[in-house]
């Protein structure tokens, strides 16, 4: 991909989407991530499928579910799987305990119960997404509409800075009919702790840290390479 200068930019997101993918083998139950560097697992993956990869697999939203569909990969009810081999995501930060915030495309509740339900998830970043501490990304927090002027309450007394999502001039609502607080300005050292603290407050559904869930996070980096990293205290098991 080049510039308007000519000069040649490296797809970090695509780098990492197409290593994650090289991991999907025959048979596998594979959960599909949202966002623009999923996009680019699930074009590849897409292009396995019609090279005779046999695969099945569950969609983490709508746009993916599509997207998934349209490229001939098999979308099988949620009923009919029991537990799914490997999910591949993206993520909006990656810290260097590879604790997560995602949900910057409104995805995060469906993301979360699909990698709940994983084997193993697979992050896909470019190298811009790896931070030392969580919270420059405003971290997204799906809340039910319902009185969701008190759970703006909550969030405010947490110190989180809350600010319902808009799009296009509107609210935003998730796939799930909820809305977004996203929570801006806020530097997050424990994500476990601020994890329990955001889903304890009544009328917050899910939030958009991953604690512990990633097993191996995919950096696709701008020099060309990739690296690929396991979460130690699972390295250390496998
Ligand atoms: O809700 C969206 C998801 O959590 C995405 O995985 C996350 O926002 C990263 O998106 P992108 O790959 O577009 O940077």
């Amino acid at each position: 991909m080049s510039n308007r200068d000519g000069v040649v930019e490296m797809n970090t997101k695509k780098l990492a989407a197409e290593r994650a993918v090289e991991a999907i083998e025959d048979g596998m139950t594979v959960g599909l991530g949202t966002g623009s560097t999923a996009y680019y697992a699930i074009e590849k993956l897409g292009e396995r499928v019609k090279e005779g990869l046999n695969i099945r697999a569950v969609a983490t939203s709508k746009r993916s579910e599509e997207q998934a569909r349209g490229l001939g990969i098999s979308i099988v009810p949620f009923a009919e799987v029991g537990q799914i081999d490997i999910t591949i995501d993206g993520a909006d930060e990656v810290d260097r305990s590879l604790q997560l915030i995602k949900g910057g495309g409104g995805a995060l509740l469906r993301e979360k119960i699909v990698a709940a339900r994983s084997d193993k998830m697979f992050v896909i970043v470019g190298e811009d997404k790896l931070v030392d501490t969580l919270g420059a990304f405003p971290l997204p927090v799906e809340i039910i509409p319902f009185a969701h002027e008190w759970t703006l309450d909550a969030l405010k007394a947490l110190q989180l800075n809350p600010e319902l999502r808009m799009e296009n001039g509107e609210l935003y609502i998730t796939d799930n009919g909820n809305y977004i607080a996203d929570c801006r300005s806020i530097s997050i050292p424990d994500p476990a702790s601020l994890h329990a603290q955001l889903n304890a407050i009544p009328g917050v559904v899910e939030n958009g840290l991953f604690v512990d869930m990633a097993h191996t996070v995919i950096v696709g980096r701008e020099d060309g390479s990739i690296d690929t990293i396991i979460r130690s205290s699972l390295a250390d098991s496998e």
